[in-house]
């Protein structure tokens, strides 16, 4: 009897990793979107480090956001943030999830659109809420209608998180299901971008 010999076909995160290249993968969107708990386990299936631009931010800090936020204000924020994703991105490839205003600073969008490819998980007002209304760790929900206050962040942001160069629909299925789409979306960006340089 012969041993049948199966060719080696490589898996969907193999070829989404050799798709990427050199790039970093930057995760974007509203907060509850799924950026790190996706972001954790597509890098986990690239084989590439994974890090969470808030948990970095506290880290270098030695505070927690809502500390950060109470002490020295959004703006101060911004720039901390927009100087840790610069220096992330310089050291790649990673999988870099950012936090939910990042990518609407307009510096620290460019850095992104430098470094890597962008990605937007883009979820529905009603997923988010389910998904955030747990914990109340988030300065910026702590209003008197934060479900509201997140229709508003809603309303201005997706048109911005709408140029990252892809999007992902982040919906109540499983997270392996979203994150083999994240990397059969990235095979397919790379693909079209590629036959537009033919
Ligand atoms: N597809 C999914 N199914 C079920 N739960 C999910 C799914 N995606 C994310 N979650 C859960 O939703 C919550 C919010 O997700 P996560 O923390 O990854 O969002 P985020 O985009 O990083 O938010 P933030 O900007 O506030 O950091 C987490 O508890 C996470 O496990
Ligand atoms: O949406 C936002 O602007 C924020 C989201 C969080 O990830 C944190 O980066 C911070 O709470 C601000
Ligand atoms: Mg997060």
């Amino acid at each position: 009897m012969t041993d049948t010999i199966f060719p080696d076909v490589p898996t969907l995160g193999e070829r989404a990793r050799a798709a990427l290249g050199r790039r970093n993968l930057v995760f974007v969107g509203l907060m509850g979107a799924g950026k790190s708990a996706i972001g954790r386990m597509v890098a986990g299936q690239l084989g590439l480090p994974f890090v969470d631009t808030d948990v970095e931010i506290e880290r270098v800090s030695r505070m927690t956001i809502s500390e950060l936020f109470a002490a020295y204000g959004e703006d101060e924020f911004r720039a901390l943030e927009t100087r840790v994703i610069k220096r992330l991105l310089k050291s790649g490839p990673r999988v870099v999830s950012t936090g939910g205003g990042a990518f609407i600073n307009e510096k620290t969008r460019r850095q992104i659109e430098k470094g890597g490819i962008s990605l937007w998980l883009n979820a529905d007002l009603d997923v988010l809420w389910e998904r955030v209304n747990k914990r109340d760790h988030r300065p910026l929900l702590k209003t008197e209608n934060p479900k509201k206050t997140l229709e508003d962040l809603m309303q201005k942001r997706y048109p911005v998180y709408a140029l990252a160069d892809i999007s992902v629909v982040s919906r109540d299925v499983r997270k392996e299901i979203i994150a083999n789409e994240v990397l059969a979306s990235i095979i397919d960006y790379t693909a079209k971008a590629a036959s537009k340089n033919d």
